[in-house]
């Protein structure tokens, strides 16, 4: 699928050179650029665990088919915001939640919606990887049988590309049935990816997918989120700066509940517009 054109607005704007000192007084949100083609909107977005609040009236857009990295401080709010995007609070009861998030324009709280179906569309991976009791073929082809309709070659089919698109085929094509716990965690974090893009969604959500792994798987993931872009929207939850810096085109700064920062990533590394931001990247702010 084609690459979309960046909007002349989503390039870094020249007074983003000011010193440090002028920063200081912002409070933001500074929202420093505009997406020509939003993906989900999220619009007025507010979230509480039991009457504590845990997002503050958000407000962004995420752009189509491009990575979008969430950093902020431990409980800034980024896996909080990243379950809303698929309505996994919905089960809590504790939560209460304001304001609106589209996918492609509709709403996801709209009575209309099938919770399933959306789940299907915006499809989740955690930070441990968790593949089913069941064989490497049969975790890949799970969501597909529900869906069910598909001859046995069309499935087979399916399984070697969602495999292949999560960079796994090569490695496991020989051992299809085998367990996927037989599988390394590495292994077994792009398996779950696979199984994940098995049902063709149009958004990935990672929540901090390479936590658990070694550097090489690590890379892997880290290339592989690179390479669906051209498929999908993806949004990513991550701690590690260098890992937002390599593989996000915009980056969302989150502190305390509040949208703080939201830029092309070049720019917020290179010249954070607000002082909160810069201590943060910089590792003044824990
Ligand atoms: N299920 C829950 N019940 C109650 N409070 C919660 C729940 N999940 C998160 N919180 C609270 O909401 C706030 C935001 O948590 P969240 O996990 O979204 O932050 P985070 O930025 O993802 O943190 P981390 O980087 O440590 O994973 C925190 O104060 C946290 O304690």
């Amino acid at each position: 699928m084609p690459e979309l054109p960046l909007s002349p607005s989503s390039q870094p704007r020249p007074d983003a050179t000011r010193p440090h000192s002028d920063r200081a007084n912002v409070t933001g949100p500074i929202i420093d650029f505009a997406p020509d083609v939003s993906c989900l909107d999220v619009e007025g977005l507010s979230l509480a665990y039991d009457g504590k609040t845990a997002l503050r009236d958000l407000t962004l857009r995420l752009p189509r088919h491009r990575v979008t990295a969430f950093i902020g401080p431990s409980g800034c709010g980024k896996s909080t915001l990243l379950r809303a995007l698929n309505r996994l609070h919905d089960l809590n009861e504790a939560v209460s939640r304001q304001g609106s998030i589209r996918l492609e324009g509709q709403e996801i709280h709209a009575p209309e919606v099938a919770v399933d179906e959306l789940r299907r569309r915006v499809g989740m991976v955690f930070q441990a990887p968790n593949p089913f009791p069941m064989s490497i073929y049969e975790n890949v082809a799970f969501g597909l049988r529900l869906q069910g309709g598909l001859t046995r070659r069309r499935m087979n089919d399916i399984v070697e590309w969602a495999l292949g698109a999560a960079a796994l085929w090569d490695e496991v094509k020989d051992r299809l049935r085998a367990s996927a716990w037989s599988l390394s965690i590495g292994q077994q974090q792009r398996l779950v990816i696979a199984r994940t893009l098995a049902v063709r969604p149009e958004v990935l959500l990672l929540d901090e997918p390479a936590s658990a792994l070694d550097p090489i798987s690590t890379l892997k993931i880290e290339e592989l989120i690179r390479s669906l872009k051209s498929q999908l929207t993806v949004v990513l939850v991550t701690h590690n700066m260098q890992q937002a810096a390599r593989v996000s085109d915009y980056t969302a700064f989150l502190h305390d509940g509040e949208l703080v920062e939201y830029a092309p990533t070049a720019s917020l590394f290179t010249n954070p517009r607000l002082a909160r931001t810069e201590n943060y990247i910089t590792g003044r702010m824990a």
